[in-house]
């Protein structure tokens, strides 16, 4: 395992271009699956979770070519179905998130997938019913296997249909959608997931001749096709990072230019910034962030407390909740951070409170953040990564302490954030990797 010794205190500097987006590389690394013809792909993130995705795919006998520069070419003609038989399968497949939506290429393409429990952030039960009960509903069998704790699909022939999600799941949505493009017949998807990730994917699939339309709302109508070729696509900057990047230089005190981040697709983000106090300046594409020396939370307009929650997209995403919260600590004012959707996300807040934060953990889903207004320094501990988000939140938080921070575990920031102490460090970061 790997750590990371953070020597904080530094104010950061300079430009710095956000990766490609991980959610949508997730999704559409399982799509070239679908077709026997090249898919090529740009802006894919160099991180774990995706590198584990392409290791993945080349072990099932998809061609894998680098072409440089965060470009792929890949090509499913020779797709080794077998492959799902073995233990190597098992455990590669159940070390990331993601990897559940081979299960909807592979059901269409070949009327049979299976998977183990995918892995992924622990933050809480995170079910797959959405994505098994949309399969059933296009008319596939499922079997879980308890022995071996391996979900089984198959389906002669999926048929479309009418379905209402239960929940609006970002995979789930994406999982039953790549099954349905090559249904017989139509399939309408009502309470589908929406994000920008999925917008990208139906483009994606249009762009390889898919049916699919309504796309960027929550009714998705998909008319099946007989089978779909190859394409080129491009990943967004993530938004996720996008968000990192706005909270760390509050944090910091730092005056960094968030370079190319797609605006237009980054909804409430930066708006929720802004009502944390954060002052920042869209410069064309790019986001100035100016170095501040305090900010304030706004209320509610009758003076309430603010709070900050997560909702399905358009609303706030729920995995820049923990960034929020960090810089929160060192805010003048109060805030709720309240989320929603996952049961096990805020528990890192005890190193926060370790590092001298004001917080008050109400319930597993609920913490007031009480700030400081940098009238005292949050100080340098040793702590471990849980999870991605909270990872990134907490080197947030030793970049910004006094004296020395060590976090252990920092495989879980690799998951999600592509060579951070390396680009950070280019802004003036003291990161060292151990
Ligand atoms: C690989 C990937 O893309 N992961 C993302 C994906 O995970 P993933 O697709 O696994 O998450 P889901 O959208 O299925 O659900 C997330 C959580 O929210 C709950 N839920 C969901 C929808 C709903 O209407 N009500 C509700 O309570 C679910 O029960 C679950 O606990 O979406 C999550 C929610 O944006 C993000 O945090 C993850 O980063
Ligand atoms: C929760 C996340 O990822 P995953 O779904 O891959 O665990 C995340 O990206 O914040």
């Amino acid at each position: 395992m790997a750590s990371f010794v953070i020597e904080g205190g530094t104010k950061l500097n300079g430009e710095i271009t956000p990766q490609g987006a991980k959610n949508e590389a997730l999704q559409i690394l399982c799509a070239v699956l679908i077709t026997s013809e090249p898919v090529t792909l740009h802006k894919v993130p160099d991180i774990r979770d995706v590198n584990k995705l392409i290791e993945l795919l080349g072990a099932m006998g998809v061609e894998v070519q680098f072409l440089g520069v965060e470009s792929y070419r890949f090509c499913a003609k020779n797709v080794n179905i077998d492959y799902l038989e073995t233990e190597e399968f098992r455990t590669k497949a159940s070390s990331l998130r993601g990897s559940v939506m081979i299960l909807g290429p592979l059901l269409a393409r070949f009327g049979k997938a299976k998977i183990s429990k995918p892995g992924g952030d622990k933050i809480g039960r995170r079910r797959l019913d959405t994505h098994f009960i949309g399969f059933q509903k296009l008319g596939a069998r499922f079997l879980y296997e308890a022995e071996t704790g391996m979900y089984h699909i198959d389906a002669s022939q999926l048929k479309g249909t009418y379905m209402l999600l239960e929940e609006a799941s970002v995979t789930g949505t994406a999982n039953i959608l790549m099954a349905a493009v090559m249904a017989k017949g139509k399939t309408t998807i009502y309470n589908a997931a929406c994000e920008p990730y999925l917008q990208q994917l139906c483009a994606m699939l249009n762009r390889m001749g898919a049916k699919i339309t309504g796309v960027g709302s929550n009714l998705l109508h998909i008319e099946g096709v007989d089978s779909l070729g190859g394409t080129e696509h491009t990943m967004l900057p993530d938004m996720i990072e996008i968000g990192s990047f706005i909270g760390m230089a509050a944090m910091t005190q730092s005056e960094i230019t968030i370079k190319d981040c797609r605006i237009d697709q980054l909804g409430l983000i930066p708006d929720t910034f802004r009502k944390m106090g954060v002052q920042m300046e869209f410069r064309g594409d790019d986001i100035f962030v100016p170095g501040q020396d305090h900010y304030e939370i706004e209320t509610f307009i009758d003076g309430s407390i603010m709070t900050i929650s997560d909702a399905i997209w358009p609303g706030l995403t729920p995995d820049l909740l923990s960034i929020i919260l960090v810089m929160a600590t060192q805010a003048k004012g109060t805030v709720l951070v309240h989320q929603k959707m996952f049961e096990s996300r805020l528990f890192f807040v005890d190193k926060l409170i370790d590092m001298g934060a004001q917080i008050i953990l109400c319930d597993p889903h609920r913490a007031t953040i009480i700030g400081l207004n940098r009238q005292q320094k949050l100080k340098g501990i040793r702590m471990t990564s849980p999870d991605i988000r909270a990872g990134q939140a907490l080197l947030i938080a030793a970049l910004s302490a006094e004296g020395t921070s060590v976090i252990d575990n920092v495989e879980q920031i690799d998951r999600g954030y592509q060579h951070i102490d390396q680009r950070l460090n280019a802004l003036g970061a003291k990161i060292q990797r151990q």
